[in-house]
């Protein structure tokens, strides 16, 4: 049996974390050995430099050394964590992956696609996910989807202005239309089960 490598991305509150756990169960229920991680974080590693990008100041880090972290932690988490579990046979399932960094630092924040992908290239040999499925919502409702959660208190990122976060959720629209074998929109609307059938819809053909 193949294993595989699945990113969810999507913008804040959409339900990444809530599906990626769905998901993985679903995978389970059927048999797969699953591997459900995140990022940032995902190894020893990548969590202590989760911390450092999420919590403190909003102007902590520079927009390129931003980027920088974010390749480190995901260079750590790729070599200690993902790629063991695919040699390995298991099923990942990563919360947020490259396109994260593509949209929020490369898109919205204005270090660039290239720029992006070069350090990606530097840090994880350029390694990318056999299918990276994001959550589509409209920014009013995944807006009182994080404000319902978070009461208030987003994190460093989360914390951003709305501008930014539209950029970051056409962001991923955009790669969507780029890469449509890799990167599949799906529909985040609706109850927590039908937002699972539509992604497990969206994996049909990579399921033994
Ligand atoms: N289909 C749904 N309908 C209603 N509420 C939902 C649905 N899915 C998730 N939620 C709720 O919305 C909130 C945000 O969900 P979740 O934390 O999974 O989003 P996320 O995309 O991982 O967010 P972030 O990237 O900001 O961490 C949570 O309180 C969760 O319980
Ligand atoms: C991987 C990655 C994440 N981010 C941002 C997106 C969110 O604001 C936080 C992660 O919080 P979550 O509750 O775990 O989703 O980090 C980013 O800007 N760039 C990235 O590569």
């Amino acid at each position: 049996m193949t294993a595989r490598f699945i990113s969810l991305e999507g913008g804040e509150g959409v339900g990444k974390s809530t599906q990626a756990r769905r998901l993985a169960d679903a995978l389970r229920a059927r048999g797969l050995d699953v591997l459900l991680t995140r990022e940032p974080g995902g190894s020893p590693g990548a969590e202590a430099i989760r911390r450092l990008l999420l919590e403190g100041d909003a102007n902590r880090w520079s927009p390129s050394a931003e980027a920088l972290l974010f390749a480190a932690a995901r260079a750590d988490h790729v070599a200690k964590t993902i790629d063991p579990a695919v040699a390995a046979g298991r099923w990942v399932i990563c919360d947020r992956f490259l396109d994260s960094s593509r949209a929020y630092q490369g898109a919205a924040g204005g270090i660039g696609d290239a720029a992006i992908l070069g350090l990606h290239q530097v840090g994880s040999g350029g390694r990318l996910p056999d299918r990276t499925l994001v959550l589509a919502l409209g920014d009013a409702d995944a807006a009182a989807r994080a404000d319902a959660r978070d009461a208030g208190c987003p994190d460093r990122i989360g914390g951003r202005e709305q501008g930014f976060h539209t950029r970051v959720a056409a962001a991923f629209r955009d790669f969507a239309r780029q890469e449509p074998d890799r990167v599949r929109l799906v529909d985040a609307s609706g109850d927590e089960a039908q937002v699972t059938d539509r992604l497990l819809a969206a994996l049909a053909d990579l399921l033994p």
